[in-house]
């Protein structure tokens, strides 16, 4: 079953335009020095881009209230929110009433050791699909500890599936596990510790 990403507050343009940013992010990293483009060009009119949103953007409480209406999953949130462009973005997927998956390819933007992927970004998708997975579980809370087992390196380039399932609720502790895998082999493990508690949503 794919995830309802709160239908009642899509704006097809809005993630039509994080879209477009993460293309830019791409194409600036993989161009780096190693360019014929007008790099100086290209900042002003990025710039004017900034400027344009900047000028017609809210003040950050309003958005932030706006960023935390309605229930369940969000549409900001840096690893699954499509209208965020650092967020690949994960688009999730139920497995069974405990366990959910995503998979994604990552670019250059993400790139630790040669031609593999971050491990704090490893740790950044595997925390909130964790997260995710309590969630739909039923039951969810703040990452107390999260704990990461790198067995190989994580390939940039190739179709990643990032998986969690809620193992077990005690009183208000809550524990996840979840992995990163590529090409059938796992890459990253992880185990988080989570506590029962949600900080008020801004009003
Ligand atoms: C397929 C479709 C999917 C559809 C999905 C559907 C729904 C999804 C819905 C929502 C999902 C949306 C988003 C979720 C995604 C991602 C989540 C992101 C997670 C984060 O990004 S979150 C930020 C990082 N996180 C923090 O910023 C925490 C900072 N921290 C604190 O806020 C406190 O520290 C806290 C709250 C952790 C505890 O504080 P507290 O006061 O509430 O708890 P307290 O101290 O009373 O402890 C109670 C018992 O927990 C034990 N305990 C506490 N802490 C422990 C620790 N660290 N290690 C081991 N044990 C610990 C104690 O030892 C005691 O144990 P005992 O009862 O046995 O004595």
């Amino acid at each position: 079953m794919a995830i309802d990403l709160r239908s009642e507050f899509q704006a097809p343009a809005v993630d039509a335009a994080a879209d477009a940013a993460r293309r830019v992010i791409d194409a600036l990293v993989r161009s780096g020095g190693m360019t014929d483009a007008d790099m100086s060009a290209i900042a002003d009119r990025l710039n004017a881009v900034a400027d344009d949103l900047e000028a017609a953007a809210p003040p950050v409480a309003d958005r932030l209230v706006d960023m935390w209406r309605g229930d369940g999953i969000t549409r900001h949130d840096p690893v699954a929110g499509p209208e965020n462009p650092i967020a690949p973005p994960l688009e999730y997927s139920a497995v069974d009433s405990r366990t959910i998956e995503a998979v994604t390819t990552l670019g250059l933007p993400y790139q630790g050791p040669p031609s593999c992927v971050h491990g704090g970004v490893s740790a950044l998708l595997l925390d909130h699909t964790l997260g995710v997975a309590n969630g739909w579980a039923g039951v969810s809370g703040m990452t107390a500890e999260l704990t990461l087992r790198y067995h190989r390196t994580t390939p940039l380039f190739e179709p990643l599936t990032v998986t969690a399932r809620q193992v077990s609720v005690d009183g208000r502790k809550i524990r996840t596990t979840g992995e990163i895998t590529a090409g059938g082999g796992t890459c990253v493990s992880a185990e988080g510790l989570f506590i029962a508690k949600h900080p008020p949503r801004p009003r």
